[in-house]
């Protein structure tokens, strides 16, 4: 499948603070790649060098296979979509108004403006000005905008660390469906269950490089403990090795009819993350 991001050797330094040093990944077309890690380890700063926000110090980074800081020339600008916390909405103007004046700016169709609005669960708000929103309304007008112009690629930079589990869950089937119908979605996060959810592909990064970069299933496989849970009617628990030692065990407690629950014990992308880099994803 043909590379929609391709980043080499990334670095980027502000004045003495090196936050990024040395990262490397690719964006397939038409994944959802999670870039995971903690607080100030540079996820920001790779979504503001891959939209041509920020310079990187060193290293290439090329989306659409031109180098990123390209993005930010005009003919460009329709192919992608970002959101990060700076808004850059009209305050005093409500949510239908500000997402007016950006498909107009693009020549794109009122009607689309509705269908982002659903995408976001934000039908019945149009009319509310900007600055009466809270926090993760706003957030959801931003990934409604970012969305208007049906963009190849959705940058989001932790989409939905303001929202409640039910809005969540709202937009991460529409991401899904906005994925399912082609678009390429790079996001960062803290929320290991939300990459679990989304991502294709998921790379950990700290101390500025990225230290594994994988399929969550694969991680998942590869960090299992090999061991079997039973659950017994009586509440007793017992872990197992997962192997041919334990088939004698296993099958006397089927044969007696006595187990309530039987399970191997995966790990979490988050147990992953603390057990690779020693840190908690906080
Ligand atoms: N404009 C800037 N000037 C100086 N330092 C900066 C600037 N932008 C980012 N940094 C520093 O670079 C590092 C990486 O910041 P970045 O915002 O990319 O992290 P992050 O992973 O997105 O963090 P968070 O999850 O808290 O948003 C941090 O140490 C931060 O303080």
């Amino acid at each position: 499948m043909e590379n929609i991001v391709e980043v080499n050797d990334l670095a980027k330094a502000f004045g003495n603070k090196q936050a990024l040093n040395g990262v490397s990944f690719q964006v397939k077309k038409g994944e959802t790649f999670g870039f995971l890690g903690p607080s100030g380890s540079g996820k920001t700063t790779t979504i503001k060098i891959l939209t041509g926000q920020v310079r990187q110090t060193a290293g290439t980074a090329n989306v659409f296979g031109i180098p990123a800081m390209k993005l930010a020339k005009p003919a460009f600008r329709q192919r992608f979509g970002v959101v990060t916390d700076n808004s850059g909405l009209y305050e005093r103007l409500t949510i239908y108004d500000n997402l007016k004046l950006y498909a107009d700016l693009y020549h794109i169709a009122q009607k689309r403006i509705n269908e982002v609005l659903e995408m976001v669960n934000l039908q019945s708000e149009y009319k509310t000005q900007v600055q009466k929103l809270s926090k993760g309304m706003t957030q959801r007008v931003l990934l409604a905008r970012a969305l208007l112009h049906k963009p190849e690629i959705l940058f989001l930079d932790e989409p939905t660390s303001a929202l409640d589990p039910a809005n969540s869950k709202h937009i991460h089937k529409g991401l899904k469906e906005l994925n399912r119908q082609g678009t390429t979605i790079f996001l960062t996060t803290h929320d290991m269950e939300e990459a679990d959810h989304l991502c294709d592909q998921v790379a950990f990064l700290h101390k500025g490089t990225v230290q594994l970069l994988d399929e969550p299933k694969n991680l998942k496989r590869q960090y299992r403990e090999d061991i079997i849970c039973v659950e017994l009617k009586s509440g007793r628990e017992l872990e197992l090795p997962l192997d041919a030692s334990s088939a004698a065990d296993i099958e006397r407690f089927i044969s007696e009819e006595i187990i309530e629950r039987i399970s191997t014990k995966e790990p979490t992308l988050g147990d992953i993350f603390v057990e690779v880099t020693g840190r908690e994803l906080v």
